[in-house]
């Protein structure tokens, strides 16, 4: 009860805030239109009255309310609809400001790649687009209802209370039955969001530009689309069970007060008859009655509606927790400049409890100035270094240390203002090349000229220029900029990722730089171009550089070899070379394949 109070009131306040006068005009909507019903009524009686008494000013009375009432009801109606949408479009904005805050309001990863977080953003965000402006509206019909309820109960009571007793009493297993159902209604919708997401996720992936190619060539458009159908149809038949059994009961339900307003209806029949009141208050009784049924049941299925409302609500008002939880934290410091360097001592990660250890005691240090690259196996957590240095995942055990400070005691987002980085499976937005770029440090957003230098170190500037619109093309072709379209362009993979390194390299002044795997898609000229670029580069900065490609770390002051989740060996590439370990081992492995190469094709 003090959840639903609190969610009631989260959603008012949404509501109020974000359309304040849609609010008072469906206040005012509400006492009206509940009162409607019963002035035709009355009016509807003064006429038929005045004309068997053959009292005019009843009769004039009548027609007058009824006209009155004929011009305005249509008129509320429309404004009321105005508000209403108008208060939805409002809603909207302030539910996703506050609903896209709290996501990114999450520093780290986890919630992000935990379903059950999916789950529920998904509720949250159908529940931010109606659920304010539907509970609203809930809670004033409801109030219309009451209205209505009272004034027509007040009117029967006055013929016979045990009668007006047994119209009310009726309705109470309905109310009982709606709420059950609403309940089973909420907990259906949550247990069949898993199957709508994947149907979703299946419905994107038919439609998205990087898949259309394996979708074809593999020939998997009939089969994603089987799964999207499976997923949608064991949802659908969740819904149906659920539809079915609302069927039922609502239809049994509606027949019980049927036979009572039946009854009911013959009661005062028969008093009428019996010459106890007028045939204006017959019609009166009769209006009464069909409004009772009528308010009674829309009373019932809104109640139970607000629960299933407020169900879905409650995802929204626990996702959005966090922007009060961060505002109530206390400030973490900021990372302040790099001076001495970063350490990462005795570090233990895995990304579950159930999950394998991916570091197990990783120790390693890069002073200021000085660039370290790290090597090793696939999946030996290289990646997985840089998203603990990046702050998305938190050590299990060990410290991070950031000239000293331990990285989870200062504010993530000033640490990563420290840093430039290239990531191995970078973005490539459907943006201008332009734009592309400056996501990098949205500060040079408006400063070409920021954005091409940051090209150029990339061996990019040139290639963009050359572009139909230069900086301003499109890099995709699905969307176009409106002035120009059609003229978007794809770039190829290792123009992306040049792109991406560009993208790095904006951040001109970041204390680090993390270059996880920047090579792997460069032809061998570029590749050897940019290292020379990125060399000048990492000179002037601290950084991180994870390479498959050994040829591209052996100017890094040291290399360490990552295996079994720690350090197995470091030193500078003479070093490990002349210690004859693991690195001289895949050093010699990958030089072996370029002398086969050129040996085959001497002796051919
Ligand atoms: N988000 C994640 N959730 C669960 N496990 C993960 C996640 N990311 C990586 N892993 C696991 O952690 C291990 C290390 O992955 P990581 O990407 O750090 O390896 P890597 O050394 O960068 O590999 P590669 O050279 O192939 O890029 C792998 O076993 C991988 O399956």
């Amino acid at each position: 009860m003090r959840r639903s109070s609190t969610l009631m009131r989260r959603a008012f306040g949404i509501y109020f805030g974000a359309a304040p006068w849609a609010a008072a005009v469906s206040i005012v909507i509400m006492v009206v239109g509940g009162l409607t019903a019963v002035a035709t009524a009355w009016f509807t009686r003064a006429i038929i009255d005045g004309l068997s008494a053959g009292e005019k000013s009843a009769i004039w009375l009548g027609v007058v309310g009824f006209g009155a009432l004929a011009i305005v009801s249509p008129v509320i109606l429309h404004v009321s609809q105005y508000a209403q949408r108008d208060a939805e479009r409002r809603v909207t904005i302030r539910t996703q400001q506050e609903l896209f805050t709290a996501v990114s309001a999450h520093p780290r990863l986890t919630e992000l790649e935990d379903s059950r977080f999916h789950d529920q953003l998904r509720l949250a965000h159908e529940a931010s687009r109606f659920a304010p402006t539907q509970l609203n509206s809930m809670i004033l019909g409801i109030g219309q209802e009451l209205i209505t309820i009272v004034a027509f109960g007040v009117t029967l009571v006055r013929w016979s209370p045990l009668v007006s007793a047994l119209v009310v009493l009726a309705v109470l297993p309905t109310l009982v039955a709606q709420i059950r159902l609403a309940r089973m209604r909420g907990a259906m919708l949550e247990r069949t969001v898993p199957m709508f997401r994947r149907q979703t996720f299946y419905a994107a992936l038919l439609l998205d530009m990087r898949a259309a190619k394996e979708i074809r060539l593999f020939g998997l458009g009939q089969f994603f689309q089987g799964r999207l159908l499976r997923e949608l149809r064991a949802a659908q038949a969740q819904e149906r069970h659920q539809d079915r059994l609302a069927l039922w009961v609502d239809s049994t339900l509606a027949a019980l007060t049927g036979v009572v307003s039946l009854v009911a209806l013959a009661v005062f029949v028969a008093r009428v008859a019996d010459g106890h009141g007028s045939v204006g208050d017959l019609v009166v009784v009769i209006a009464a009655l069909a409004a009772l049924q009528t308010s009674a049941s829309s009373l019932v299925r809104q109640i139970a509606m607000l629960g299933e409302t407020l169900i879905v609500f409650g995802h929204y008002v626990d996702i959005t927790a966090v922007i009060g939880e961060s505002r109530r934290a206390v400030a973490l410091p900021s990372a302040p400049p790099l001076k001495q360097g970063l350490e990462f001592d005795d570090v233990w990660f895995r990304y579950a409890p159930d999950h394998d250890w991916v570091l197990r005691g990783l120790t390693v240090r890069i002073p200021r100035g000085s660039s370290l690259a790290l090597v090793g196996d696939n999946g030996a957590g290289k990646s997985t270094v840089v998203k603990l240095l990046c702050g998305f995942h938190v050590p299990d055990r060990g410290v991070i240390r950031w000239d000293g400070i331990d990285i989870t005691t200062i504010d993530p987002a000033s640490l990563r203002a420290r840093l430039g980085a290239t990531f191995q499976d970078f973005m490539t937005y459907e943006f201008s090349a332009h734009d592309n770029i400056a996501v990098g440090d949205i500060s040079a957003l408006d400063d070409r000229a920021r954005v091409r230098r940051a090209a150029a170190t990339a061996d990019l500037d040139s290639t963009l220029n050359a572009l139909p619109n230069g900086y301003d093309t499109m890099l995709t072709r699905a969307f176009s900029d409106g002035d120009a379209p059609g003229v978007g362009v794809v770039l190829s993979g290792g123009q992306w990722q040049r792109l991406a390194l560009a993208r790095a390299a904006l951040r001109e002044g970041a204390d680090m730089l993390i270059l996880d795997e920047p090579s792997s898609g460069l032809d061998v000229a570029t590749e050897h171009e940019i290292n020379r670029r990125l060399m000048a580069l990492r000179r002037t900065h601290t950084s991180l550089l994870i390479s498959h490609r050994l040829n591209t770390v052996r100017e890094a002051d040291s290399i360490a070899v990552l295996s079994d989740g720690r350090i197995l060996e470091q030193g500078s590439h003479d070093e490990l070379m002349t210690s004859g370990g693991r690195y001289a081992e895949l050093f010699h492995l990958q030089a072996s394949g370029y002398d086969g190469a050129i040996s085959s094709r001497t002796s051919m």
